[in-house]
């Protein structure tokens, strides 16, 4: 058995009569950012959802740290310390991004009672939840909202951090800044798996990477690899580059 974080065999999802994952296979093994990359239309997000709960599978296995969790519901995957950014980002805007980070903290009802040692370190990764801590999450950037988004991710702490195109509309700046704060994160022990359509980013950031297309994953293996391989790039990914 692989030693794997987590690990999909053969999965598959259906969306009402649609059959949209046909047998995906990935790992994310621990300690390391997994990059999973694709066309539009892939698949990626669906198998974000699926891995949460959110769709179901149809066929196939999920496991997380050696535990089934193919029919657990979303609450209870989420329990087991896996935080999902969607591409929304689920930000509450008429809440300050105080409350929005409160929200998300199980242990705390205020945030005197947050962990302060955290919320001083998730700050330091994030910059703009400290700037903007008492005004609405509305009125932010998508940059900033980004940050938020996972900077409310992590107010627990986590062993998956999963999130669905972090770099996608930001300004190089802050897609410098989200870098850091993943291989920050990564450095504290969390394991991460990103869907991106940023080959740049992905490079920067990947030590594994999987490739998906037409609802399977095509090509896995170590990011550099596919980075030093224009080829290869070129017929998974085609114009995406
Ligand atoms: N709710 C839905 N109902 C029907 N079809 C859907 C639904 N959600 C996604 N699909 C279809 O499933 C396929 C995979 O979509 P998915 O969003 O997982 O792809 P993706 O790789 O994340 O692409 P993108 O980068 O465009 O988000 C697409 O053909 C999409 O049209």
């Amino acid at each position: 058995m692989s030693n794997a974080l987590l690990e999909l065999q053969g999965v598959h999802t259906h969306i009402g009569a649609y059959h949209i994952l046909h047998g995906v296979d990935l790992a994310v093994p621990r300690g390391e950012v997994t990059m999973l990359l694709g066309r539009n239309g892939a698949g990626k997000t669906t198998t974000l959802r699926t891995i949460m709960g959110l769709w179901q599978a149809s066929q196939g296995r999920i496991r997380f740290a050696q535990q089934d969790i193919t029919r657990l519901s979303t609450p209870a995957i989420a329990r087991l310390n896996i935080a999902y950014v969607p591409e929304n980002m689920g930000i509450f805007a008429d809440l300050t991004v105080k409350e929005n980070l409160l929200l998300a903290a199980r242990s705390a009802s205020n945030a005197a009672r947050m962990d302060r040692q955290r919320l001083d370190w998730i700050c330091e990764l994030f910059p703009a939840v400290q700037k903007f801590w008492d005004h609405p999450a509305g009125k932010l950037s998508g940059g900033q909202k980004q940050m938020v988004a996972v900077a409310r991710a992590i107010v627990e702490p986590r062993d998956l951090l999963i999130v669905d195109e972090p770099s996608k509309g930001l300004a190089p700046a802050i897609i410098n800044n989200m870098i850091d704060a993943f291989a920050r994160l990564k450095a504290s022990g969390v394991s991460i798996l990103l869907v991106e359509q940023n080959i740049a980013f992905a490079k920067r950031l990947g030590d594994g990477v999987a490739v998906m297309d037409n609802g399977r994953v095509v090509h896995a293996g170590r990011m550099a690899d596919l980075a030093a391989d224009e080829e290869l790039q070129q017929s998974l990914l085609g114009l995406a580059l």
